[in-house]
C-alpha cells in the first residue's frame, strides 16, 4: 500500500505545482478507492448502497478539492444503472464498480448546458456497418466539464442527438471509450485534454472532448428506454424525460453533499467563536468570546439549524426519489414531474442556502477564516460550484416554477401529489385568517405566500403578454437604471417597508410588476451599458468577458495552456484565431517539463496498477 510521504512529503496542496495537485489527486483517489474495493470484497458494500460510502469519501478531507475518479461514482456508474438495459449493464457494470475502467459523464458543451435539447454532438446511426458516428461538428459542439476526463478516464457517458434514417431523435445517452486501455493513449478520431485551472475542485481534472466521426458499436447505446434496431429503427422511450434519470439522482445526492459541507463549515466557525476573545463587554473585563456577542449569534445559529434541516429534507427526498423510481418500474409515471419539481428545488434551494451560510462561517472568523488552512475558502469553492453543476440554480427554480403553476391551472381538476396537497388549502381564503408567532403558524404563512406568489406568477405570465415597449434614449436608459435600483432595493428590504411605511399590498404588487418591466426595459441596452464602462481587455484578463465575444475560441486558447494538455498532443485544429493552431500547441507542449511523455506517468505508476487490482 502506498503512503502519504511517499509523494510530496506533507507539503501542502497549496504549495504543488498544478502537475504535483494532479498526481496528488490520483495517488489519494486509488488509495481511497482501494478501500472501496476492499469492502466490496468483503461484502460490506454493494452496487445498491456504495453512494453512501464513495460520497463519504468524496466528501473527506482525503480528497478535499474533489477527485479525478469522481465521476465515475458520481454519474458515469449511476447512468448505466438508469439508461442501460438488463444486458448492458452485465457486460458494463462489474468492470466499472471493480473500476478496470473508469468513466466520466459527457454532457456540458463548450456551447450549450442548460439547454440539453440544443446540444450539438451528433450520433449518427450507419445500418451498414451497424455503428453510430459520434461527430462535433463546430468548436462550441466539444464537451466541456466532464470530470476526470482530462487525463484519467478512459471511458465515458457521451449525451448526443441521435440521428437514424435522416430523422434527429433528440438526445441520447451512448458509452464510448476515449482512451486505450493499455497504453492511455486518445484513440484516433478523439480529441481530449483538461480544461485549465478553476475557482475550486481543482483536483477533478474537468477535460474537454470532441469527436471526428468516431465509429462505436450500435450496441454502445444505452437501451433502457430507448432503443434502434439493427436495420436503424428507432424506438422511442415510455417518457421523453426518462433519458434525464441521472441528473435527477445525482440533483437528490447533492443535498446530502451540502449537509456535510455545511456542517463542517460551521463546525470550524462555531468552534473557532468559543476560542476567540475579542474587546470587553464592559470595561475593565476580560475580553469575552466572541460567541457572545448576538451578530456572531445572528451570523452562526441559523447554519447550525439549516444543517439539520437539510438532513432531514435529504433523507425525506431521498425516500420520494426510490418510491417513484419503483413505480417508474412498474410502468407508473405519475410522480416523475412532482419528483423533478422536488429535486430542482430542493438542490437549488439548499446549495444557495449553503454557499451563502459557508461565506457567513467564513467572514464570521475574521481574517483567520481567510486563510486556506481554515479550510473554509476550500469549502466555499465547493458548494458554490454545486449551485451551477447538476442544472444551474436559477433554471432549476423555474422548472419548479412552472410544475407549480401547472398544478395551480389544475387544482381543481386533478389529484394534487403529497408535496403540493397543501396548496388545495392555502388557496381558501379562510386558511391564514391571523398570524401567529409559532413554527406552524411560520409554515401556514409561508403556505400561503407559496400560494399567492404562484397566483401572481400565473398572472403576470397574461400580463407580459400585453406590453413590451421600449425607446432607447440615454437620458430614458439612466431614469430606468434609477428606476430599477430603487426598486430592487424595495423588494429586497419589503419587511422593513412593511413594519415601518404604510405601503400596501396592492401597491407591493405593482412594485413587482414595475420591477420586472424595467428589468425588460433595460435588456436590449445592457451590454451597452457595461461597455459605457470601457475596459479594456487587458484590465478585464476574463475569457468570458473579452470585448470580441469570443468566449469559446478563448476559453480554448486558455485550457490549452494547461501544462497537462502537452501530453499526448491534440490531433487537430480547435478554431485558434490566428489559425497557428499547430505552431501555437508545438510551443505550449515545449514550455511542459513532460512533454517527452505521451501519457502523464501517473497512469504507469498509480492508475494501471489499481485497474488491474495490483495496488
Ligand atoms: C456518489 C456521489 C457522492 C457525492 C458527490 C455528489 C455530488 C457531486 C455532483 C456533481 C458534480 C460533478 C459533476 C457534475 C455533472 C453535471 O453537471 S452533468 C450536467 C448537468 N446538466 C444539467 O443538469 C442540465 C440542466 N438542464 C436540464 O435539465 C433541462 O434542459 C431542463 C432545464 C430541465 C429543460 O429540459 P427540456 O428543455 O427538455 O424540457 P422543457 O421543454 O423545459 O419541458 C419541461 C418538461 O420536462 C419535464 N422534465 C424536465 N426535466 C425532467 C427530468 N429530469 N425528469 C423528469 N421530467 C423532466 C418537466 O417536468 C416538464 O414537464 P411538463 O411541464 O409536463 O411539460
Ligand atoms: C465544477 C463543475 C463541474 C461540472 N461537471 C460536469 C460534468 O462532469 N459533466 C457535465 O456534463 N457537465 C458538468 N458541468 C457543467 C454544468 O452542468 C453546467 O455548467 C451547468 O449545467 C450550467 O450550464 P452552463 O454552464 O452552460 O450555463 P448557462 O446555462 O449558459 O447559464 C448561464 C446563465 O444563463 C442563465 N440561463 C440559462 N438558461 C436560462 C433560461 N432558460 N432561463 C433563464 N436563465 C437562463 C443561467 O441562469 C445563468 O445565469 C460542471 C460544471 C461545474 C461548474
Amino acid at each position: 500500500m502506498l503512503s502519504k510521504r511517499e509523494v510530496f512529503d506533507g507539503v501542502p496542496e497549496e504549495y504543488l505545482s498544478h502537475k504535483e495537485r494532479y498526481e496528488n489527486a490520483i495517488r489519494n483517489s486509488v488509495v481511497a478507492f482501494s478501500l472501496v474495493r476492499k469492502m466490496q470484497e468483503e461484502g460490506k458494500t454493494s452496487i445498491n448502497n456504495y453512494r453512501d460510502v464513495v460520497g463519504g469519501l468524496l466528501g473527506s478531507s482525503v480528497l478535499r478539492d474533489g477527485s479525478p475518479l469522481g465521476l465515475h461514482y458520481i454519474m458515469f456508474m449511476p447512468a448505466i444503472l438508469n439508461q442501460a438495459n438488463e444486458e448492458q449493464q452485465e457486460k458494463w457494470l462489474p468492470r466499472a464498480w471493480n473500476c478496470s475502467i473508469i468513466g466520466s459523464y459527457a454532457q456540458t458543451e463548450l456551447g450549450h448546458g442548460t439547454f440539453i435539447r440544443g446540444l450539438e454532438t451528433t450520433a449518427t446511426y450507419d445500418a451498414a456497418t451497424k455503428q453510430f458516428v459520434l461527430h462535433s461538428p463546430t468548436l462550441t459542439a466539444y464537451k466541456w466539464w466532464p470530470g476526470g476526463l482530462g487525463q484519467t478516464a478512459n471511458y465515458c457517458i457521451v449525451v448526443a442527438q441521435l440521428y437514424t434514417k435522416g430523422q434527429c431523435h433528440g438526445i441520447h445517452s451512448f458509452i464510448i471509450q476515449v482512451r486505450d486501455e493499455e497504453t492511455h493513449m486518445p484513440l484516433p478520431g478523439i480529441k481530449i485534454g483538461e480544461i485549465g485551472a478553476k475557482l475550486g475542485l481543482n483536483a477533478v481534472n474537468n477535460g474537454f472532448l470532441g469527436f471526428d466521426n468516431y465509429r462505436i458499436p450500435r450496441t454502445n447505446m444505452l437501451m433502457k428506454h430507448a432503443q434502434v434496431l439493427e436495420d436503424g429503427t428507432y424506438v422511442k422511450s415510455r417518457h421523453s424525460k426518462l433519458n434525464y434519470g441521472a441528473m435527477v439522482f445525482v440533483r437528490v445526492v447533492i443535498v446530502f453533499d451540502m449537509v456535510n459541507y455545511l456542517s463542517k463549515a460551521v463546525t470550524i466557525a462555531t468552534r473557532f467563536s468559543a476560542v476567540r476573545r475579542q474587546c470587553q463587554l464592559k470595561a475593565g473585563e476580560t475580553e469575552c468570546q466572541i460567541l457572545d456577542y448576538v451578530t456572531q449569534q445572528h451570523k452562526l445559529f441559523v447554519s447550525i439549524a439549516a444543517a439539520h434541516a437539510f438532513r432531514i429534507t435529504a433523507n425525506k427526498l431521498w425516500l420520494t426519489f426510490n418510491e417513484v423510481n419503483e413505480q417508474l418500474v412498474e410502468g407508473n409515471l405519475q410522480r416523475l414531474p412532482e419528483l423533478h419539481a422536488l429535486a430542482c428545488c430542493l438542490k437549488a434551494v439548499t446549495t444557495a442556502d449553503t454557499a451563502a451560510c459557508v461565506e457567513r462561517c467564513r467572514l464570521a472568523c475574521g481574517g483567520h477564516g481567510y486563510m486556506m488552512s481554515s479550510s473554509l475558502p476550500l469549502t466555499y469553492g465547493l458548494v458554490t460550484a454545486a449551485c451551477t453543476y447538476e442544472g444551474e440554480n436559477t433554471v432549476l427554480l423555474l422548472q419548479t416554477a412552472r410544475f407549480l403553476v401547472k398544478t395551480y391551472q389544475q387544482l381543481d381538476s386533478k389529484a394534487l401529489t403529497p408535496t403540493v396537497a397543501y396548496l388545495k388549502t392555502a388557496a381558501a381564503e379562510r386558511f391564514c385568517v391571523g398570524w401567529s408567532n409559532t413554527t406552524e403558524g411560520i409554515i401556514r404563512g409561508f403556505q400561503v405566500v407559496a400560494m399567492r406568489v404562484i397566483i401572481m406568477s400565473t398572472f403576470n405570465e397574461e400580463v407580459q403578454e400585453m406590453s413590451r415597449t421600449v425607446s432607447p434614449q440615454l437620458k430614458e436608459v439612466l431614469h430606468q437604471l434609477v428606476d430599477l435600483y430603487c426598486t430592487y432595493w424595495a423588494l429586497e428590504k419589503l419587511s422593513d417597508l412593511l413594519l415601518y411605511t404604510p405601503i400596501s399590498q396592492k401597491e407591493v404588487e405593482s412594485l413587482r410588476l414595475r420591477y420586472e418591466e424595467t428589468l425588460t426595459n433595460l435588456r436590449p441596452n445592457a451590454v451597452g451599458l457595461v461597455d459605457a464602462f470601457d475596459l479594456r481587455d487587458e484590465m478585464l484578463q476574463s475569457t468570458l468577458g473579452s470585448y470580441d465575444g469570443r468566449v469559446y475560441e478563448r476559453l480554448m486558447e486558455e485550457a490549452m495552456k494547461s501544462p497537462l494538455n502537452a501530453e499526448p498532443m491534440l490531433q487537430s485544429t480547435l478554431g485558434s484565431y490566428d489559425g497557428r493552431v499547430y505552431e501555437r500547441l508545438m510551443e505550449e507542449a515545449m514550455k511542459s517539463p513532460l512533454n517527452a511523455e505521451p501519457v502523464n506517468y501517473t497512469f504507469h505508476k498509480y492508475l494501471k496498477p489499481f485497474m488491474q487490482g495490483k495496488l
